[in-house]
């Protein structure tokens, strides 16, 4: 059984969403809770009048100079007395009492007045006598190789008088760190039609976060179309503002498993504060929670604390808030009410543009036949693409041999004939004549009305983004057509999904369930 403090408002349900949470993603129960160790000791719990607050200014002091270097100077200070307008913090050692004074005391201060207004001053104090007589009052929260990280960047850096230099922006600080990756950055992002307005509004709110109607923003779209990429793009352009940001990004799986770390060490309300202490809060991939219920509870709580106090979420999943169907209603509704934004699946000028941008950056002429090639080829992911890409840059380093079509058709040849096998013509015309209810054999047949011709010119479209056959090949598999209706038929298609958003929806639909 997980203990259940009183003192730790909410654990009680908490403790057992842990053990269904685990359930409900490996499948089974297992008991991972700890015992109580019988100390008595719960987050928030010393009997010091100032204990709350003091959880809270340790939270964003944890927050502020990272993981390493809290644990190193800050983690052992005691709270002492207070009188008038002053508080005392004790200190084990004179050393750690002058270097905390010397590079923390100023904010040390004003983070208890802002916490507690009428505390104007805070006393640095070697403990003495007092740390025997109290022994862990506030060390108990954040056990060591237990702390529930919340990954920050803290962008402005650490305050002036910090001992160590700021980390470097979203570089990992504890071992639960999860750095923002400096490679995805905005610069780094090619903007083509399909992303175009997914990237603006991460622009925008990596400019003026939390402004009215991007707050929440949710990005979704398929798998490796970006939506990591502009999250990390958001942290980062965050972090080099002259502004004091705080940036916290995790997985929504992260965000799960720290909360169970936190629960099982008893620091809930830590881990709360943390998380409700940063300006920015961004969860990659929140389909995870899907099923996790007890979960989604916490998340639901910590997102509307943030966006009360006038703070950023961004959110990622595969799918638009209304088809997260597993996701509890209040929750999906208010995911939904700020800015949502849709990275389309690829086209084949934005592969290009993709593939041209990393040439580039590799310094490996990459001839634009190749480039094209790959375009064709791969077509579902960027992430694969670039792998393609990486794969043959590698081998021209390697071996010191130019890239060529057929050096890449060798190299490549697995790759190639996974995407080759992946959809067959056949399955698109019967996923798109049973999408449209038509029969399987007028996608052949010569009927020209619009309700078989259409269904048949998407599926010549989806053969051609989706396999890699020729025109006059495609036209074959549709009744011995010729190569300029299968061109007509995709050029109409690309024009009518510009145009109808509807008709682009259950066409990137039947793409989707095509490539899944
Ligand atoms: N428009 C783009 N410009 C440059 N690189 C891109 C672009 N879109 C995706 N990528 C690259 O493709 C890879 C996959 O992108 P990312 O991880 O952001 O995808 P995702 O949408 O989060 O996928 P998943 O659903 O798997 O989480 C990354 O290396 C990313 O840099």
């Amino acid at each position: 059984m997980v203990r259940v403090d009183q003192g730790n408002q909410g654990v009680g349900a908490a403790s057992e969403l842990v053990v269904d949470d685990i359930a409900d993603s490996h499948g089974h129960h297992s008991d991972r809770s700890k015992p109580d160790d019988g100390s008595g000791l719960t987050g928030g719990e010393s009997g010091h009048p100032f204990e709350r607050h003091w959880g809270r200014i340790r939270a964003r002091m944890q927050v502020e100079v990272g993981e390493v270097e809290y644990r190193t100077w800050l983690r052992q200070i005691r709270l002492g007395e207070v009188e008038a307008d002053e508080i005392t913090l004790l200190l084990p050692t004179r050393f750690l009492r002058d270097w905390v004074r010397s590079q923390y005391g100023d904010r040390l201060s004003t983070l208890w007045h802002a916490e507690v207004p009428h505390i104007r001053r805070v006393e640095l104090q070697l403990a003495a006598e007092e740390a025997r007589e109290r022994p862990a009052a506030a060390d108990h929260a954040v056990p060591a190789g237990s702390a529930p990280v919340v990954v920050v960047a803290s962008a402005g850096g650490v305050k002036p008088g910090h001992a160590a230099p700021p980390a470097e922006p979203g570089i990992a600080r504890g071992e639960l760190a999860a750095p923002l990756d400096p490679r995805f950055s905005f610069d780094s992002f090619v903007v083509g039609k399909p992303n175009e307005f997914a990237h603006a509004c991460a622009r925008r709110v990596a400019e003026r976060p939390s402004s009215p109607g991007f707050n929440p923003l949710f990005l979704y779209g398929g798998v490796g179309l970006g939506k990591t990429h502009l999250m990390h793009a958001i942290g980062l352009e965050l972090a080099r503002g002259e502004r004091t940001t705080t940036v916290a990004y995790m997985s929504a799986e992260k965000f799960m498993y720290r909360f169970i770390a936190a629960i099982r060490s008893q620091s809930t309300m830590e881990f709360k504060e943390q998380l409700r202490s940063v300006d920015v809060l961004m969860i990659d991939d929140l389909q995870f929670l899907i099923g996790k219920d007890n979960t989604q509870e916490e998340f639901f709580h910590t997102f509307n604390a943030l966006v009360d106090a006038g703070k950023q979420i961004v959110v990622s999943a595969d799918k638009s808030p209304s088809d997260l169907s597993g996701l509890e209603d209040r929750l999906r509704t208010r995911l939904g009410c700020g800015m949502v934004a849709d990275l389309h699946a690829t086209t084949f000028e934005l592969r290009i543009s993709i593939l041209e941008a990393k040439a580039a950056a590799s310094g490996v002429a990459v001839p634009p036949k190749v480039l094209e090639f790959l375009a064709h080829k791969i077509t579902t992911n960027v992430r694969e693409l670039e792998g393609a890409l990486n794969r043959l840059i590698a081998h021209a380093n390697l071996f010191g041999r130019p890239v060529t079509l057929e050096a890449t058709q060798e190299v490549l040849h697995d790759i190639l004939k996974a995407h080759d096998r992946r959809v067959t013509i056949e399955e698109i015309q019967r996923k798109v004549a049973e999408h449209w209810n038509i029969r399987l054999t007028d996608m052949s047949s010569a009927r020209r009305a619009r309700a078989v011709a259409r269904p048949r010119q998407v599926a010549m479209f989806l053969a051609k983004q989706l396999t890699s056959r020729s025109l006059p090949e495609i036209g074959r598999k549709f009744g011995n057509r010729d190569h300029t209706t299968v061109m007509h038929a995709v050029s109409r298609v690309a024009e009518l999904m510009e145009r109808d958003t509807a008709f682009a929806e259950d066409v990137e639909l039947l793409r989707r369930m095509l490539e899944s």
